[in-house]
């Protein structure tokens, strides 16, 4: 009711740049095969080459994945640095990805062509990943027992304020962190992970401003962290209580018309002008900055004042850093409770910005037009209905905890804001009535039973009132929000296409995790791109081609549909037609007009993103018993 839309002069910020808060960037990484160091590199590097004061930027990179692979880009990566970040602001270069900059129309300049080639030549030994280029002594530490599930800490300081560009300029700090892993030991994911960068930057750089970003989303305007400053120092607002400025998650390479509704516009755009009129945003994870005192304890607690009076390679800052990324750290501690990002949700962003508002924090929205960060979605059917079971997962974690929005919330938020989070966590509960609207009308049709009201029934107005608002409100605002139409239809499809398989199985999977106590895995999504597969994205093509369980249900109800119509249409052919069967027509044939790309998968495509054809015929199985299911079974 009360949609937000800021916009920021960051040149009326005070012109003393030393005034600047120090600002601490966490990179998360966590997979070095679904995720590339060269993908974190970049996003690191885009970063590192902010417009901000160096001395006062420090970039730390969790690396979940514990890969010497991934160590080994970044010491190549700070190599490269010296160079592109003098680049980068002696010609004020937009895209400081230098992957997004060299496959740009790029301005040449007179150093352009010796960078491209230092560039290409680092990717390449990066790629490579060949072990004679790497020095022993800190490669060691990947001895015969090291394994991901199971390691000591290893942190490296790879740049630091000795270090100067080839202008002589310091360098920002740039450190590698991989926390220790023991297999016993539940490590809590990516909350888990930031929870040990903020212990290990507070030994090092304490910066009152923390940067989250996930390793695929790198920095498209180097003035970003000026457009966030511009809310924690504004002196006009009451800006003390904001916890957060975040920016939406925009992504690059989505086809057109994002035919899997893989941009999530309306999470990650168009509610949260909504949300910013009330208490503020959602946390999405990543493209967030923070003020570091949210994450130790309530409103109250004192700012902390940035002291770095040793230097970060000092031995006794190093064995402090290693104490606090130690597994055993947290034991006995409210880490994850009240102290840093929450543990106990999949969607740890999610809920640890709700439960910041719970605590009476403030967030802000920041939308500016050129994209602050951009990121990698899905882009495949099969990684995209992965990620929302993981999300929807994480929300029935919220769902059934003692923080639930609809009793703890609803006590702690002001009533719009409790209603926002009430309205996300039931997202996986929609399962239900999109599963009973795929199924039921449709086998009514099929002997002909009405269950929907007729058209001169008085409730056929409530139906048609009920369906036409929804989608009509869902459309205007898709419009709104900068949409095209045809990205509005594929995005009400997907919605219809997760409900009945990533969240249906998500409920199936919450359920059996707690009946049989195990715990849910986090699938990190693929940031990599299958050139072939890419091919058919960028036509528009729906990509099955394994044999993914979540497309057992959208094969069989597309069938389901489609049988229904036919034998719906025979049936007025042979007996004239039926007033009372009218909205289940309707309903039957938008369900066949959504399923067009399944059949088309199913029966016309010869190419490797086909329907698999153990799930065409286990559908037509299926759907044909269904078929013949008598009609007293109602
Ligand atoms: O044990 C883990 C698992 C994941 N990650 C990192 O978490 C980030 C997000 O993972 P991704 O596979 O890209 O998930 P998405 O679903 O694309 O991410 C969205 O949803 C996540 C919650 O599920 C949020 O953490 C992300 O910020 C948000 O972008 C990545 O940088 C990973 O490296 C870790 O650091 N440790
Ligand atoms: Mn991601």
């Amino acid at each position: 009711m009360n949609p937000v839309h800021r916009k920021t002069f960051p040149e009326n910020l005070p012109k003393n740049e030393t005034k600047f808060p120090a600002m601490d960037v966490f990179i998360c990484t966590a997979d070095p095969d679904k995720e590339p160091p060269m993908v974190a590199v970049n996003t690191a590097l885009s970063i590192l080459a902010f417009d901000y004061p160096t001395e006062k930027l420090s970039v730390y990179l969790s690396d979940d994945g514990g890969s010497e692979r991934t160590l080994f880009a970044f010491m190549e990566a700070a190599k490269f640095a010296k160079h592109w970040i003098p680049y980068c602001k002696e010609n004020e270069i937009m895209d400081r990805s230098p992957e997004a900059y060299f496959t740009s129309d790029y301005t040449c300049f007179p150093r352009t062509h010796e960078i491209k080639v230092m560039y290409d030549t680092m990717k390449a030994k990066v790629e490579k990943g060949d072990n004679i280029y790497r020095p022993t002594h800190v490669f060691n530490q990947w001895d015969a027992n090291f394994t991901r599930q199971q390691h000591p800490t290893i942190i490296q300081v790879l740049l630091d304020s000795t270090v100067e560009d080839v202008l002589g300029h310091a360098m920002p700090n740039l450190i590698y962190v991989s926390r220790e892993k023991r297999k016993a030991t539940h490590h809590h994911f990516k909350a888990g992970a930031l929870n040990v960068l903020l212990r290990v930057s507070e030994t090092m750089t304490n910066a009152p401003i923390i940067l989250t970003v996930d390793c695929d989303m790198y920095s498209n305007h180097p003035k970003t962290p000026l457009k966030a400053l511009c809310y924690f120092l504004d002196p006009s607002t009451d800006s003390d209580n904001i916890a957060y400025v975040q920016f939406p998650q925009i992504f690059h390479g989505i086809n057109q018309d994002d035919i899997y509704g893989a941009e999530f516009k309306f999470i990650f755009q168009i509610n949260m002008t909504g949300f910013d009129g009330l208490l503020g945003p959602s946390h999405v994870g990543t493209g967030c900055f923070f003020r570091r005192r949210v994450f130790y304890g309530d409103l109250s607690s004192p700012t902390l004042e940035q002291t770095r009076t040793q230097s970060i390679q000092s031995n006794e800052v190093l064995a402090r850093c290693h104490e606090v990324a130690n597994i055993n750290f947290e034991a006995q501690t409210k880490w994850g409770s009240e102290l840093g990002y929450r543990y106990g949700s999949m969607l740890e962003d999610f809920n640890t910005g709700y439960h910041l508002h719970c605590k009476g924090w403030r967030s802000v929205f920041c939308l500016p037009n050129r994209p602050a960060f951009l990121g990698t979605a899905p882009m495949n059917l099969h990684d995209l209905l992965n990620q929302t079971q993981r999300w929807s997962i994480g929300l029935l974690d919220m769902n059934f905890s003692g923080y639930n929005p609809i009793n703890h919330g609803l006590k702690h938020l002001p009533l719009f804001q409790a209603m926002c989070y009430i309205h996300y966590i039931s997202w996986p509960i929609w399962c239900i009535p999109l599963v009973i609207y795929s199924f039921l009308p449709q086998l009514a049709l099929i002997h002909s039973l009405p269950i929907l009201p007729k058209v001169s029934d008085p409730w056929f107005l409530l139906y048609g009132f009920l369906f036409v608002g929804a989608y009509g409100q869902d459309f205007l605002e898709f419009k709104l929000g900068g949409g095209t139409t045809r990205g509005w239809y594929n995005n009400q499809r997907a919605w219809i296409i997760r409900s009945l398989s990533s969240y249906t199985f998500a409920v199936i999977e919450y359920t059996f995790t707690k009946l049989f106590a195990s715990s849910a895995v986090f699938n990190v999504t693929s940031k990599v791109v299958d050139e072939e597969a890419s091919t058919r994205y960028n036509h528009g093509m729906m990509e099955f081609g394994v044999e993914s369980l979540f497309f057992y249900p959208i094969s069989v109800a597309a069938l389901h549909n489609l049988i229904a119509l036919i034998s719906g249409v025979t049936g007025v052919l042979k007996h004239g037609g039926r007033q009372d069967l009218f909205l289940q027509f309707l309903l039957v044939s938008f369900g066949v007009v959504n399923s067009w790309p399944v059949y088309q998968a199913m029966v016309f495509r010869n190419d490797p993103g086909k329907m698999p054809l153990k799930i065409t015929l286990t559908s037509v199985a299926i759907s044909s018993m269904l078929y013949l299911v008598p009609p007293f079974a109602f």
